[in-house]
């Protein structure tokens, strides 16, 4: 666990950067720090590795002051990630994500067969060990960062933005990737962010900060969505806030119909989904019996509302298909099964 007591950053300058923090971020999970540019995200971020030193205050890790330990040891128990994952322009692949292990002297066997072990625990091809950063994409790169950082296999992550500088579609796969990752390595992980859906989505709890260094409110997603603390934490979440809170009610109470989907028969409705193989093919209408029209698919019981809802918006026939793992459909979910599970939700 490491723990914010009373925590003040007042750079040579003046500025108060963080003041007065207090803040847990327990072992095993993903504690997000989120708010506005300038609010002491990276400050608050560097003072636990010590690259900054607090002014007042303390962090603890695991109850001992990181004060009292010197950086390189602090260090080597605490993997750090940057934004355009800060490689090393002129080594391999390999010796960037081997530099911790040869910092501690393993034999350099030891340690590129840990770090060909890494390459592909983030989902990288082996191939890439020996080609330079410059020659990898920028996902490719951050996914390396994230391999460097977790090398010697540290108890505690730092990361900064790791995300920020890839396009959208690579920074989702990168999430979903640390997320993965994070259910088989349960490490401490304190991520910094400015963009809220991202603290939303890898948070078990997240911090939201505002400008000067103080702390807002700090809570699991789900009730920081349905509960937040005042005006500025609002404005912060969004005006979509209530459409993000369906990301967090399941879809396994849905009541589906089989009967519209050609698995237990054609019932006579104005809509009929067409299954080929066990998967969805396409909505027929009565009026155009021949022609498929497009459709939306949530997986049962995995996705969220959200994404039911969305499967639903995209299908003509204002139903969405749900599917299981393996894409077959298991069922239709109506409008109307959905509008009585958001009614539902309002309520809750
Ligand atoms: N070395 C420094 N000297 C003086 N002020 C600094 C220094 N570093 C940061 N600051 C100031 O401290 C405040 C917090 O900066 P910090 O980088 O921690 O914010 P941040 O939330 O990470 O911002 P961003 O999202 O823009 O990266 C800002 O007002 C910044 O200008």
């Amino acid at each position: 666990m490491i723990t914010f007591d009373a925590v003040t950053k007042r750079y040579p300058d003046g500025t108060v950067a963080v003041d007065r923090l207090d803040l847990e971020a327990p072992t095993g999970e993903i504690t997000v720090l989120v708010g506005p540019s300038g609010c002491g995200k990276t400050t608050s971020l560097r003072m636990i590795n010590r690259m900054i030193d607090a002014s007042e205050g303390r962090i603890l890790l695991d109850g001992t002051p990181v004060q009292g330990i010197d950086p390189p040891t602090l260090r080597r128990g605490i993997g750090y990630v940057i934004q355009q994952a800060g490689l090393f322009p002129h080594r391999k692949i390999v010796d960037n994500i081997a530099t911790v292990p040869y910092l501690l002297g393993w034999d350099k066997k030891k340690a590129r067969a840990r770090a060909m072990e890494l390459l592909e625990r983030v989902g990288l091809d082996p191939a890439l060990a020996g080609r330079y950063p410059f020659q990898l994409s920028g996902g490719q790169q951050q996914r390396v960062g994230v391999a460097r950082a977790l090398a010697a296999d540290p108890p505690v992550l730092l990361m900064d933005e790791p995300f920020s500088a890839v396009d959208p579609i690579v920074r989702t796969s990168l999430q979903d990737e640390l997320l993965r990752l994070q259910s088989e390595l349960n490490k401490t992980i304190v991520f910094v962010t400015h963009d809220i859906d991202e603290a939303i989505k890898l948070g078990d709890r997240v911090a939201v900060l505002r400008v000067g260094g103080k702390l807002a409110q700090i809570a699991a997603p789900k009730t920081l969505l349905s509960e937040p603390a005042d005006d500025f934490v609002r404005e912060f979440l969004g005006h979509d806030r209530g459409i993000r809170r369906l990301q967090f009610i399941p879809t396994d109470g849905l009541r589906l119909r089989t009967d519209l989907a050609d698995l237990t028969g054609a019932a006579d409705e104005p809509w009929r989904l067409v299954v080929e193989d066990g998967r969805p093919a396409g909505w027929v209408s009565r009026e155009r019996p021949d022609e498929l029209e497009p459709y939306g698919t949530f997986v049962y019981g995995r996705d969220s509302m959200r994404t039911a809802l969305d499967a639903a918006l995209l299908s003509p026939s204002g139903c969405a298909v749900a599917v299981d793992e393996q894409g077959k459909v298991v069922g239709v979910a109506t409008r109307e099964t959905l509008d009585q599970a958001l009614a539902e939700a309002a309520d809750g």
